[in-house]
Protein backbone atom coordinates (compact mmCIF):
# COMPACT_ATOMS: atom_id res chain seq x y z
CA UNK A 1 0.00 0.00 0.00
CA UNK A 2 0.96 3.52 -0.72
CA UNK A 3 1.76 5.77 2.06
CA UNK A 4 0.38 9.84 2.09
CA UNK A 5 0.90 12.11 4.83
CA UNK A 6 -1.71 14.86 5.12
CA UNK A 7 -0.26 18.22 6.64
CA UNK A 8 -3.39 20.71 7.33
CA UNK A 9 -3.41 24.14 8.97
CA UNK A 10 -5.83 23.57 11.82
CA UNK A 11 -6.53 27.56 11.27
CA UNK A 12 -6.52 28.22 7.31
CA UNK A 13 -9.55 29.53 6.08
CA UNK A 14 -12.78 29.08 8.04
CA UNK A 15 -11.28 26.12 9.65
CA UNK A 16 -13.12 23.83 8.17
CA UNK A 17 -10.56 21.02 7.95
CA UNK A 18 -10.38 19.41 11.39
CA UNK A 19 -13.95 18.54 10.82
CA UNK A 20 -13.30 16.68 7.63
CA UNK A 21 -10.20 14.49 8.80
CA UNK A 22 -12.05 11.64 8.98
CA UNK A 23 -13.81 11.56 5.92
CA UNK A 24 -10.28 13.16 4.14
CA UNK A 25 -8.60 9.61 5.57
CA UNK A 26 -11.46 7.12 4.47
CA UNK A 27 -11.49 8.76 0.63
CA UNK A 28 -7.30 8.47 0.56
CA UNK A 29 -7.71 4.86 2.46
CA UNK A 30 -10.28 3.73 -0.43
CA UNK A 31 -8.07 5.01 -3.07
CA UNK A 32 -5.25 2.81 -1.68
CA UNK A 33 -3.30 5.19 0.55
CA UNK A 34 -2.07 4.28 4.08
CA UNK A 35 -2.52 8.01 5.79
CA UNK A 36 -1.91 9.57 8.76
CA UNK A 37 -2.26 13.36 9.44
CA UNK A 38 -0.59 15.92 11.37
CA UNK A 39 -1.37 19.57 12.30
CA UNK A 40 0.73 22.01 11.85
CA UNK A 41 1.11 23.88 15.45
CA UNK A 42 2.35 27.04 13.90
CA UNK A 43 4.75 28.90 11.51
CA UNK A 44 7.19 26.89 9.66
CA UNK A 45 6.00 23.46 10.95
CA UNK A 46 4.15 22.66 7.76
CA UNK A 47 8.14 22.86 6.03
CA UNK A 48 9.54 20.70 9.29
CA UNK A 49 7.19 18.01 8.62
CA UNK A 50 6.95 18.29 5.14
CA UNK A 51 10.91 17.32 5.57
CA UNK A 52 9.99 14.65 7.43
CA UNK A 53 7.78 12.72 4.80
CA UNK A 54 11.00 13.08 2.86
CA UNK A 55 13.18 11.44 5.52
CA UNK A 56 10.13 8.70 5.81
CA UNK A 57 9.90 8.49 2.16
CA UNK A 58 6.23 8.87 1.90
CA UNK A 59 4.80 8.66 -1.60
CA UNK A 60 2.27 11.83 -1.07
CA UNK A 61 2.25 14.34 0.82
CA UNK A 62 -0.66 16.12 0.63
CA UNK A 63 -0.67 19.95 2.03
CA UNK A 64 -4.05 21.19 3.42
CA UNK A 65 -4.62 24.42 3.75
CA UNK A 66 -4.09 28.55 2.30
CA UNK A 67 -1.45 29.14 -0.14
CA UNK A 68 1.18 30.07 2.63
CA UNK A 69 0.68 26.00 4.10
CA UNK A 70 1.18 25.27 0.72
CA UNK A 71 4.45 27.08 0.27
CA UNK A 72 5.98 26.01 3.69
CA UNK A 73 5.33 22.44 2.39
CA UNK A 74 6.74 22.79 -1.12
CA UNK A 75 9.88 24.74 1.09
CA UNK A 76 10.04 21.94 3.34
CA UNK A 77 10.30 18.84 0.05
CA UNK A 78 12.69 21.68 -2.12
CA UNK A 79 15.86 20.24 -3.32
CA UNK A 80 16.07 17.00 -1.29
CA UNK A 81 17.20 13.77 -2.59
CA UNK A 82 14.11 12.13 -2.65
CA UNK A 83 10.60 14.30 -3.59
CA UNK A 84 7.04 12.49 -2.60
CA UNK A 85 4.33 13.64 -5.06
CA UNK A 86 2.26 16.70 -4.21
CA UNK A 87 -1.07 16.80 -3.42
CA UNK A 88 -3.51 19.67 -2.48
CA UNK A 89 -6.63 20.51 -0.31
CA UNK A 90 -7.51 24.27 -0.80
CA UNK A 91 -9.03 25.42 2.67
CA UNK A 92 -7.35 28.63 2.69
CA UNK A 93 -8.79 32.00 2.02
CA UNK A 94 -7.65 33.22 -1.41
CA UNK A 95 -6.21 29.64 -2.48
CA UNK A 96 -4.50 31.17 -5.50
CA UNK A 97 -2.66 28.10 -6.31
CA UNK A 98 -5.75 25.66 -6.15
CA UNK A 99 -7.63 28.41 -8.19
CA UNK A 100 -4.86 28.23 -11.15
CA UNK A 101 -4.58 24.61 -11.56
CA UNK A 102 -8.58 23.98 -11.15
CA UNK A 103 -8.54 22.15 -7.65
CA UNK A 104 -11.79 22.48 -6.47
CA UNK A 105 -12.65 24.26 -3.25
CA UNK A 106 -14.68 21.81 -1.24
CA UNK A 107 -13.17 18.93 0.37
CA UNK A 108 -15.13 16.44 -1.92
CA UNK A 109 -13.70 17.91 -4.40
CA UNK A 110 -10.14 18.07 -3.48
CA UNK A 111 -10.42 14.75 -2.87
CA UNK A 112 -11.79 13.25 -5.95
CA UNK A 113 -9.00 14.98 -7.50
CA UNK A 114 -6.31 13.18 -5.31
CA UNK A 115 -7.59 9.90 -5.48
CA UNK A 116 -8.21 10.35 -9.41
CA UNK A 117 -6.38 12.62 -10.55
CA UNK A 118 -3.18 13.02 -13.01
CA UNK A 119 0.33 13.55 -12.00
CA UNK A 120 2.02 16.45 -14.08
CA UNK A 121 5.65 17.80 -13.79
CA UNK A 122 5.58 20.76 -11.53
CA UNK A 123 8.03 23.90 -11.58
CA UNK A 124 9.64 25.46 -8.84
CA UNK A 125 10.91 28.89 -8.00
CA UNK A 126 13.61 29.77 -6.13
CA UNK A 127 14.67 33.26 -4.87
CA UNK A 128 18.20 33.50 -2.56
CA UNK A 129 17.49 30.57 -0.74
CA UNK A 130 13.23 30.22 -0.57
CA UNK A 131 10.84 29.04 -2.71
CA UNK A 132 7.53 29.58 -4.41
CA UNK A 133 5.12 27.97 -6.93
CA UNK A 134 2.51 30.42 -7.63
CA UNK A 135 3.96 34.26 -7.30
CA UNK A 136 6.85 36.02 -5.98
CA UNK A 137 6.20 39.89 -6.23
CA UNK A 138 7.23 43.26 -4.96
CA UNK A 139 5.92 46.58 -4.65
CA UNK A 140 3.93 48.24 -1.77
CA UNK A 141 0.63 46.12 -3.13
CA UNK A 142 2.33 42.75 -3.00
CA UNK A 143 3.19 43.64 0.99
CA UNK A 144 -1.06 43.90 1.84
CA UNK A 145 -0.94 39.83 2.33
CA UNK A 146 0.55 40.80 6.10
CA UNK A 147 -1.48 42.95 7.46
CA UNK A 148 -4.96 41.44 7.01
CA UNK A 149 -6.01 39.89 10.52
CA UNK A 150 -6.47 36.25 10.10
CA UNK A 151 -10.12 36.63 12.67
CA UNK A 152 -10.78 39.07 9.45
CA UNK A 153 -10.25 36.65 6.34
CA UNK A 154 -12.27 33.78 8.68
CA UNK A 155 -15.32 36.37 8.59
CA UNK A 156 -14.78 38.14 4.99
CA UNK A 157 -12.85 35.73 3.07
CA UNK A 158 -11.26 37.44 -0.13
CA UNK A 159 -12.87 40.25 0.28
CA UNK A 160 -10.95 41.40 3.36
CA UNK A 161 -8.13 41.92 1.21
CA UNK A 162 -9.57 44.04 -1.38
CA UNK A 163 -10.40 46.28 1.64
CA UNK A 164 -6.92 46.19 2.73
CA UNK A 165 -5.50 46.98 -0.78
CA UNK A 166 -7.68 49.68 -1.22
CA UNK A 167 -6.78 51.29 1.79
CA UNK A 168 -3.16 51.03 0.55
CA UNK A 169 -3.85 52.20 -2.46
CA UNK A 170 -3.17 55.90 -1.53
CA UNK A 171 0.14 54.94 0.34
CA UNK A 172 1.49 53.39 -3.28
CA UNK A 173 5.22 54.62 -4.33
CA UNK A 174 7.54 53.88 -7.20
CA UNK A 175 11.04 51.96 -6.44
CA UNK A 176 13.65 52.36 -8.91
CA UNK A 177 15.18 48.64 -10.16
CA UNK A 178 17.21 47.31 -12.07
CA UNK A 179 15.77 43.98 -13.91
CA UNK A 180 17.70 41.41 -16.34
CA UNK A 181 15.64 38.96 -17.39
CA UNK A 182 17.61 36.50 -19.49
CA UNK A 183 19.16 38.45 -22.07
CA UNK A 184 17.22 41.64 -21.67
CA UNK A 185 16.72 44.46 -18.86
CA UNK A 186 14.55 46.74 -17.76
CA UNK A 187 15.76 49.69 -15.51
CA UNK A 188 13.49 52.12 -13.93
CA UNK A 189 10.42 53.55 -11.77
CA UNK A 190 8.25 50.88 -11.18
CA UNK A 191 5.16 50.49 -9.26
CA UNK A 192 5.03 46.47 -8.73
CA UNK A 193 7.16 43.26 -10.30
CA UNK A 194 5.64 39.89 -10.53
CA UNK A 195 7.68 36.74 -11.20
CA UNK A 196 4.53 34.35 -11.70
CA UNK A 197 4.29 30.67 -12.25
CA UNK A 198 0.60 30.21 -12.86
CA UNK A 199 -1.97 32.85 -14.15
CA UNK A 200 -4.10 33.39 -11.11
CA UNK A 201 -2.63 36.00 -8.51
CA UNK A 202 -4.91 37.72 -5.59
CA UNK A 203 -8.31 36.60 -6.95
CA UNK A 204 -6.98 38.04 -10.85
CA UNK A 205 -7.22 34.89 -12.68
CA UNK A 206 -6.02 36.74 -16.32
CA UNK A 207 -3.47 38.05 -14.68
CA UNK A 208 -0.20 36.14 -16.71
CA UNK A 209 -2.55 34.41 -19.75
CA UNK A 210 0.68 32.55 -20.79
CA UNK A 211 1.82 30.99 -17.21
CA UNK A 212 2.46 27.17 -17.08
CA UNK A 213 3.37 25.58 -14.72
CA UNK A 214 5.58 23.34 -16.57
CA UNK A 215 6.99 25.32 -19.39
CA UNK A 216 10.36 26.02 -17.62
CA UNK A 217 9.55 29.51 -17.79
CA UNK A 218 8.26 32.65 -15.46
CA UNK A 219 5.99 35.20 -16.48
CA UNK A 220 7.61 38.38 -15.75
CA UNK A 221 4.72 41.55 -15.47
CA UNK A 222 6.39 44.80 -14.08
CA UNK A 223 4.16 47.48 -13.79
CA UNK A 224 5.94 51.11 -14.43
CA UNK A 225 6.00 54.32 -13.32
CA UNK A 226 1.64 54.93 -12.71
CA UNK A 227 -0.17 57.75 -10.90
CA UNK A 228 -3.35 56.39 -8.25
CA UNK A 229 -5.80 56.97 -11.84
CA UNK A 230 -3.84 54.86 -14.07
CA UNK A 231 -2.94 52.13 -11.38
CA UNK A 232 -7.06 51.92 -11.18
CA UNK A 233 -7.03 52.01 -14.78
CA UNK A 234 -4.73 49.20 -15.26
CA UNK A 235 -5.96 47.15 -12.52
CA UNK A 236 -9.59 47.09 -13.92
CA UNK A 237 -8.09 45.66 -17.10
CA UNK A 238 -5.92 43.40 -15.47
CA UNK A 239 -9.31 41.79 -14.19
CA UNK A 240 -10.31 41.52 -17.49
CA UNK A 241 -7.31 39.81 -18.80
CA UNK A 242 -6.52 43.28 -20.99
CA UNK A 243 -3.31 45.07 -18.99
CA UNK A 244 -0.63 43.39 -21.53
CA UNK A 245 -0.69 45.81 -24.28
CA UNK A 246 -0.68 48.77 -22.19
CA UNK A 247 2.70 51.27 -22.32
CA UNK A 248 3.09 50.78 -18.66
CA UNK A 249 3.20 47.04 -18.46
CA UNK A 250 5.58 44.80 -19.66
CA UNK A 251 4.44 41.46 -19.98
CA UNK A 252 7.58 38.69 -20.74
CA UNK A 253 8.68 35.03 -20.32
CA UNK A 254 12.29 34.08 -18.66
CA UNK A 255 14.02 31.32 -16.82
CA UNK A 256 16.09 33.60 -14.81
CA UNK A 257 15.22 37.21 -13.23
CA UNK A 258 17.58 38.82 -11.22
CA UNK A 259 16.04 42.64 -9.58
CA UNK A 260 18.43 45.34 -7.70
CA UNK A 261 17.42 47.76 -6.18
CA UNK A 262 19.27 50.54 -3.73
CA UNK A 263 16.17 51.14 -1.91
CA UNK A 264 14.05 48.72 0.39
CA UNK A 265 12.04 46.40 -1.34
CA UNK A 266 10.81 43.61 0.05
CA UNK A 267 9.66 40.19 -1.25
CA UNK A 268 6.27 38.36 -1.59
CA UNK A 269 6.26 34.58 -1.98
CA UNK A 270 2.91 33.26 -2.71
CA UNK A 271 1.78 35.54 0.07
CA UNK A 272 3.81 35.44 2.19
CA UNK A 273 7.35 37.62 3.67
CA UNK A 274 9.89 36.54 1.62
CA UNK A 275 13.19 38.14 2.43
CA UNK A 276 14.59 41.29 0.68
CA UNK A 277 15.91 42.40 -2.68
CA UNK A 278 18.12 41.82 -4.23
CA UNK A 279 16.83 38.48 -5.48
CA UNK A 280 17.66 35.97 -7.99
CA UNK A 281 14.55 34.29 -9.82
CA UNK A 282 15.93 30.59 -10.74
CA UNK A 283 12.79 28.64 -12.55
CA UNK A 284 13.55 24.53 -11.76
CA UNK A 285 11.87 23.18 -14.17
CA UNK A 286 9.50 20.02 -13.49
CA UNK A 287 10.64 19.74 -9.72
CA UNK A 288 8.05 18.50 -8.34
CA UNK A 289 4.89 16.08 -9.11
CA UNK A 290 1.86 17.10 -8.73
CA UNK A 291 -1.45 15.59 -8.76
CA UNK A 292 -4.30 17.72 -11.18
CA UNK A 293 -7.32 16.88 -12.32
CA UNK A 294 -7.22 15.01 -15.63
CA UNK A 295 -9.17 17.74 -17.68
CA UNK A 296 -6.01 20.17 -16.49
CA UNK A 297 -3.39 17.65 -17.37
CA UNK A 298 -4.43 17.87 -20.86
CA UNK A 299 -5.00 21.27 -20.82
CA UNK A 300 -1.67 22.38 -19.85
CA UNK A 301 0.11 19.99 -21.82
CA UNK A 302 -1.39 21.12 -25.05
CA UNK A 303 -0.88 24.81 -23.95
CA UNK A 304 0.47 26.79 -27.01
CA UNK A 305 -1.61 29.52 -27.71
CA UNK A 306 0.68 33.07 -28.30
CA UNK A 307 -0.98 35.66 -26.57
CA UNK A 308 -1.03 39.31 -27.46
CA UNK A 309 1.01 41.42 -25.80
CA UNK A 310 3.92 39.10 -24.55
CA UNK A 311 7.08 40.41 -25.12
CA UNK A 312 9.22 38.04 -26.98
CA UNK A 313 12.60 37.22 -26.68
CA UNK A 314 14.12 39.50 -29.47
CA UNK A 315 12.13 42.71 -28.84
N1 LIG B 1 -1.82 26.06 14.34
C1 LIG B 1 -1.53 27.25 13.80
N2 LIG B 1 -1.92 28.41 14.42
C2 LIG B 1 -1.67 29.61 13.86
N3 LIG B 1 -1.03 29.79 12.68
C3 LIG B 1 -0.63 28.70 12.01
C4 LIG B 1 -0.86 27.37 12.54
N4 LIG B 1 -0.37 26.47 11.65
C5 LIG B 1 0.17 27.21 10.63
N5 LIG B 1 0.02 28.53 10.85
C6 LIG B 1 0.46 29.66 9.98
O1 LIG B 1 -0.64 30.19 9.23
C7 LIG B 1 -0.10 30.75 8.03
C8 LIG B 1 -1.20 31.03 6.97
O2 LIG B 1 -1.96 29.93 6.73
P1 LIG B 1 -2.61 29.53 5.33
O3 LIG B 1 -1.99 30.19 4.20
O4 LIG B 1 -2.71 28.05 5.31
O5 LIG B 1 -4.12 30.01 5.54
P2 LIG B 1 -4.90 31.33 5.25
O6 LIG B 1 -4.10 32.50 5.70
O7 LIG B 1 -6.27 31.17 5.80
O8 LIG B 1 -5.07 31.28 3.69
P3 LIG B 1 -4.56 32.21 2.52
O9 LIG B 1 -3.05 32.09 2.51
O10 LIG B 1 -5.20 31.61 1.31
O11 LIG B 1 -5.04 33.57 2.86
C9 LIG B 1 0.92 29.71 7.61
O12 LIG B 1 1.92 30.27 6.79
C10 LIG B 1 1.49 29.25 8.96
O13 LIG B 1 2.71 29.90 9.25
Amino acid sequence: MKRARLIYNPTSGREIVKKNIPYILERLENAGYETSAYATKGENDATREARRTVERQFDLVIAAGGDGTINEVVNGLAEQPYRPKLGILPVGTTNDFARAINIPRTIAGACDVLCEGDVIPLDVGKVNDRYFINIAGGGKLTELTYDVPSKLKTMLGQLAYYLKGIEMLPSLRPTNVRIQYDDRVFEGDIMMFLVSNTNSVGGFEKIAPQASVHDGLFDLIILKKTNLAEFIRLATLALRGEHMRDPKVIYAQAKRIHIYTDEKMQINLDGEYGGDLPGEFVNLSHHLELIVPKDMASQQLNDSEQVEGLESPED
